[in-house]
């Protein structure tokens, strides 16, 4: 704890004495765990509730279930962040609860906003976006580690498989992102008629990989509305 203080230049405290003094709170905790967070933070603002914003990124955790455990009118921002955050290139998607006013919506964002990119949503469509921005890192690490397993496979050492499949990934996203043209452009751009990638291209066909991503985005919005059940 002493490292982080130090480190940070923050204030430690528990959860009982920070919910006393913070004007807004980020609960950070697994959605099982919610519960008893809430409990903390109203009996430390009192019944009435206090001028603070609760600013949640449990997955599956609605702004009516949120609000539920606190004092009436409290002012609730639920988040769905990613782990490229920790390098300030994150993608956060906010929905606001019934008590939050653009003033909180406007705080919530302008402190994700300096972990990366922000985007106000219905929450409606939080469970899609858990599913496509917050586990979607997890699909393109996956996809890595293939790409590296693969690259070892055909007799590259391995530091070699890994910056060869590093740098790839991190041009490509550039080409994605700094580019105006669309995945499937990039994508035949580099296929040339009978070629290398459309023999590997065709392969992932084969084995129903695009039809495997689709799916695995459905599973996970699935799994992102029962954690909110
Ligand atoms: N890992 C990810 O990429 C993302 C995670 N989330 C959400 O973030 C939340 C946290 O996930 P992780 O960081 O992966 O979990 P984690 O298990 O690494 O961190 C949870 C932390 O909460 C603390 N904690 C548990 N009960 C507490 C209590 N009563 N009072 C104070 N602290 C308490 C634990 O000690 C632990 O440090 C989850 O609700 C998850 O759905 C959201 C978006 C992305
Ligand atoms: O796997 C999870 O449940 C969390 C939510 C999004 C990313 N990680």
């Amino acid at each position: 704890m002493d490292a982080v203080v130090e480190q940070h230049g923050v204030r430690a405290a528990t959860a009982a004495e920070a919910a006393q003094q913070a004007d807004v709170h980020v609960l950070a905790v697994k959605p099982a765990d919610v519960p008893a967070v809430l409990a903390t933070l109203s009996e430390a603002a009192g019944h009435e509730g206090r001028d603070a914003v609760v600013v949640s990124v449990a997955a599956g955790v609605t702004t009516a279930a949120l609000e539920a455990g606190l004092p009436d009118g409290m002012a609730v921002v639920r988040v769905m962040p990613n782990t490229p955050a920790v390098l300030g290139a994150g993608m956060s998607v906010v929905s606001r609860g019934s008590a939050a006013d653009d003033e909180s919506v406007r705080l919530a964002c302008a402190l994700l906003g300096t972990a990366g990119e922000v985007l106000e949503l219905p929450e409606k469509q939080l469970d899609a976006v858990t599913a496509t921005s917050g586990s979607g890192p997890a699909y393109v690490f996956y996809l890595a580690e293939a790409m590296i397993e693969g690259a070892v496979l055909q007799g590259l050492s391995r530091p070699v498989a890994r910056q060869l499949t590093l740098q790839t990934i991190l041009g490509s996203a550039r080409m994605l992102v700094e580019g105006e043209d669309s995945p499937t452009v990039l994508r035949e751009r580099v296929s040339s008629p009978g070629g290398t990638t459309m023999a590997a291209v065709a392969t992932l066909d084969a084995h129903a990989t695009r039809a495997a991503v689709v799916d695995a985005i459905r599973a996970a919005t699935e799994r992102s509305v029962e954690l909110g059940a």
